[in-house]
């Protein structure tokens, strides 16, 4: 199998078989009078179960076309032989939404949508920070909010897709399914999105105008680049630290002040003022951004190494790493847990008790 994991033609003309092969008995095709029923459940249950066996086997070039050519197995053909005949109109629509559904499919995958989960959350927590009273969440706020958060996912997008550019042949070993290692992008396709989303996000900058925003974007923007690009001086992720510290410059540093300062200055316009819940949420970000650096790379051991990126993982051994950042995160939670019980600051400083000002009283002048 590990010959043919490296031979993506020789797996395609053996795929089917091997496919049906391996697929559990629930998946095969049952010849049953209750054929109909359960050929429509398979369908809905046939893709993962498919992935799950490619991962079980080793198959690791071969997730795009493996689901593609899914869709023409005898076995699917006898499928469509028991449905109705799709009028013209069905068959358009069908074939049109199967390559939209398609590129959807592989954009998700590209936009690493963990990354970005974790971005709008965190944009969306800081900003909230920034509320003094009830009225303080107004369109104005909600407006000011949506433009922060749209361009610094556009800037995720860029960040992370210039990563898998960098990286095609690392991912091909540690992550085969991503779009770009699984060659779903042609090159054009490739450096045109990552670079499109880059002057989207400079591009909603520049029409907002807040000074902070257009920092957090460069800043990330630089801190990205300098991360992933093969250039003389820069690809930092090779050295552990370095690469560390670029995610803990931008997660907790970059998302958590300047998201919270636009808010402040640009849209309430007020003056600086952080407040401590901020630099509560500043510390707890750093240490959770060092534990996104260290286990976003225990998985990566198989390949890092080839191509000389040593990695905590790499270097100390998967399980180490593993229970390091567990222990990092229980840390943090304790920690936060304890200044939050023993705090001063309670809930009468929410911002729903218009007789308690949190800036005023939390304020570190
Ligand atoms: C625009 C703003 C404010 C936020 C963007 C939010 C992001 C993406 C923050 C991360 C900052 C940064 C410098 C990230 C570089 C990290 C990166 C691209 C890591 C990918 O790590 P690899 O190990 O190379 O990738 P895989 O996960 O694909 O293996
Ligand atoms: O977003 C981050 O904080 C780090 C990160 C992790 C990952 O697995 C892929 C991309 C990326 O930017």
């Amino acid at each position: 199998m590990d010959s043919l994991r490296l031979q993506p033609p020789l797996l395609l003309s053996v795929g089917v078989q091997q496919r049906d092969h391996c697929l559990p008995s629930f998946c095969s095709i049952q010849q049953n009078t209750k054929r109909q029923t359960s050929l429509s459940n398979q369908r809905i249950k046939r893709r993962p179960t498919v992935i799950r066996c490619q991962k079980f086997s080793g198959w690791k070039y071969s997730y795009p076309e493996i689901s593609h050519r899914s869709i023409n197995t005898s076995s699917n053909a006898s499928m469509q032989a028991l449905q109705p005949e799709p009028k013209a109109n069905d068959s358009a629509i069908m074939s049109m939404s199967k390559p939209i559904s398609t590129s959807l499919n592989a954009f998700y995958r590209f936009s690493r949508p963990h990354t970005v989960i974790g971005t709008a959350l965190s944009i969306f927590s800081v900003s909230l920070l920034a509320v003094e009273s009830l009225p303080d969440i107004s369109p104005l706020f909600l407006t000011g909010l949506l433009e922060a958060v749209v361009s610094a996912l556009f800037m995720n997008i860029y960040i992370v897709g210039l990563n898998q550019l960098s990286d095609i042949d690392i991912d091909k070993v540690n992550k085969p399914t991503l779009p770009l290692a699984s060659g779903e992008y042609s090159p054009a396709v490739r450096v045109a999105i990552a670079s499109t989303f880059a002057a989207m996000s400079f591009g909603v900058g520049f029409v907002v105008g807040s000074m902070h925003l257009l920092w957090a974007l460069f800043v990330s923007f630089v801190l990205g680049t300098a991360y992933s690009i093969n250039l003389p001086y820069f690809r930092w992720k090779r050295s552990a630290i370095v690469s560390a510290l670029c995610i803990v410059a931008v997660r907790a540093m970059i998302v958590q002040l300047a998201f919270f300062l636009h808010i402040q200055t640009f849209i309430f316009r007020r003056l600086v003022a952080f407040s401590r819940p901020l630099i509560f949420a500043t510390a707890f970000m750093t240490f959770f951004s060092v534990v996104i650096a260290l286990f976003k790379d225990i998985p990566d051991i198989e390949g890092d190494p080839i191509f000389g990126i040593l990695s905590f993982s790499v270097r100390l051994g998967q399980k180490k790493v593993f229970w390091i950042c567990v222990g990092l995160l229980e840390m943090a939670y304790v920690v936060a847990m304890s200044i939050g019980a023993s705090s001063s600051y309670s809930w009468c400083c929410c911002p729903c008790n218009p007789s308690c000002n949190p800036m005023e009283a939390c304020t570190i002048s």
